[in-house]
C-alpha cells in the first residue's frame, strides 16, 4: 500500500465532521422500495457502515422528505452521518449531515451557503484531478472517484482507473471510490488509496437477509487493509 500517512491523509476517527474510513452505504429506490428501506439501512449500520447516502431519483417530493427524515433519525441514533444525494434543500429540511453533488447538480458554494460550515459536502470528480482540485477549492469535504467497475446502478458513468485514488490523496480529504464495488473487488480500491467505498448494488442487491453480512465483510476489508481504520463494530459472524 502507498504511504497513506503522507500529505493529505485525513485524521481518521477524529477527523472533522465525523468522516471515518469505511463503508459508505448508498440507497437505491429500485433495490429498496419504501417498505424495505429502513430495515436495509439498519442492517448496513449493524454491519459497520460509516456513512449513508439517501439516493432516490424517482419518489415524489413528500415521500422523499418522509424517507429522508426517517433515515436522518436512524443515522443520528447510530452516530453515522446521513448524506442526501443531489438536493441540498432536502438535506436541510430533513436534518441530514450533508449533501452529495455531481457535476450536473447545483454548485458546492451554493450548497455550502444553504447548509453551513458544519455540513458534509461531497463531490463527484469522475477520474479527473482537475475536477477534484476545483471541488477542493470550493470546499468539498470528500472527493468521489469512479466508476471503477461495471455498474448496474449507473452503467454510463465514466470509467476510472484505480491510479487516480493515490494521486487524489494529496488533497488531504477523504478519497471515496464508487462504481460496481463488491466485497470481492473492494480490497483493491482500499489498497489503491480509497478511504471510503461507496456501494449500492454490492451491498443492497440480492437477499436482504445478507445485507448485514455483506456490510460486515466490507468493514473487515477496512480493518485488514486501511491503516487508519478503527471500529467499534463487533467483527464476529
Ligand atoms: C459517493 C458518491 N459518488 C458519486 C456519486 C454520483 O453523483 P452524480 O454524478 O451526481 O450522479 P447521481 O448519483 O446523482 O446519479 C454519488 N451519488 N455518490
Ligand atoms: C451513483 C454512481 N456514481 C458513480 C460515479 O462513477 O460517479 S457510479 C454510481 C453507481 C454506484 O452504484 P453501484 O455500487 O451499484 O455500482
Ligand atoms: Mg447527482
Amino acid at each position: 500500500m502507498g504511504d497513506l500517512g503522507s500529505p493529505g491523509t485525513f485524521n481518521a476517527g477524529t477527523t472533522a465532521k465525523g468522516l471515518r474510513p469505511g463503508l459508505y452505504a448508498i440507497t437505491d429506490s429500485q433495490l429498496l422500495p419504501a417498505g424495505k428501506l429502513m430495515a436495509a439501512v439498519e442492517a448496513a449500520l449493524r454491519g459497520g457502515a460509516v456513512l449513508v447516502q439517501y439516493r432516490d431519483k424517482k419518489a415524489p417530493q413528500p415521500e422523499r422528505l418522509r424517507q429522508a427524515r426517517d433515515l436522518a433519525a436512524l443515522c443520528n441514533s447510530a452516530g453515522v452521518p446521513l448524506i442526501i444525494n443531489d438536493d441540498a434543500e432536502l438535506a436541510r429540511r430533513c436534518g441530514a449531515a450533508g449533501v452529495h453533488l455531481g457535476q450536473s447538480d447545483s454548485s458546492l458554494t451554493e450548497a455550502r451557503q444553504q447548509l453551513g460550515e458544519h455540513a458534509i459536502i461531497g463531490a463527484t470528480c469522475h477520474a479527473d484531478l482537475a475536477l477534484a482540485s476545483s471541488a477542493d477549492r470550493d470546499g468539498a469535504d470528500y472527493l468521489a472517484f469512479g466508476r471503477f467497475f461495471s455498474s448496474n446502478t449507473k452503467p454510463n458513468a465514466p470509467a476510472a482507473d484505480t491510479s487516480v485514488l493515490a494521486r487524489a490523496r494529496h488533497f488531504g480529504k477523504p478519497v471515496t471510490a464508487i462504481g460496481g464495488i463488491t466485497t470481492d473487488n473492494g480490497e483493491l480500491l482500499i489498497r489503491a488509496g480509497a478511504d471510503l467505498l461507496a456501494v449500492v448494488g454490492g451491498l443492497f442487491d440480492g437477499d436482504p437477509a445478507a445485507i448485514e453480512t455483506r456490510a460486515r465483510q466490507f468493514t473487515r476489508l477496512f480493518a485488514a487493509h486501511h491503516p487508519l481504520f478503527s471500529s467499534s463494530v463487533h467483527q464476529e459472524s
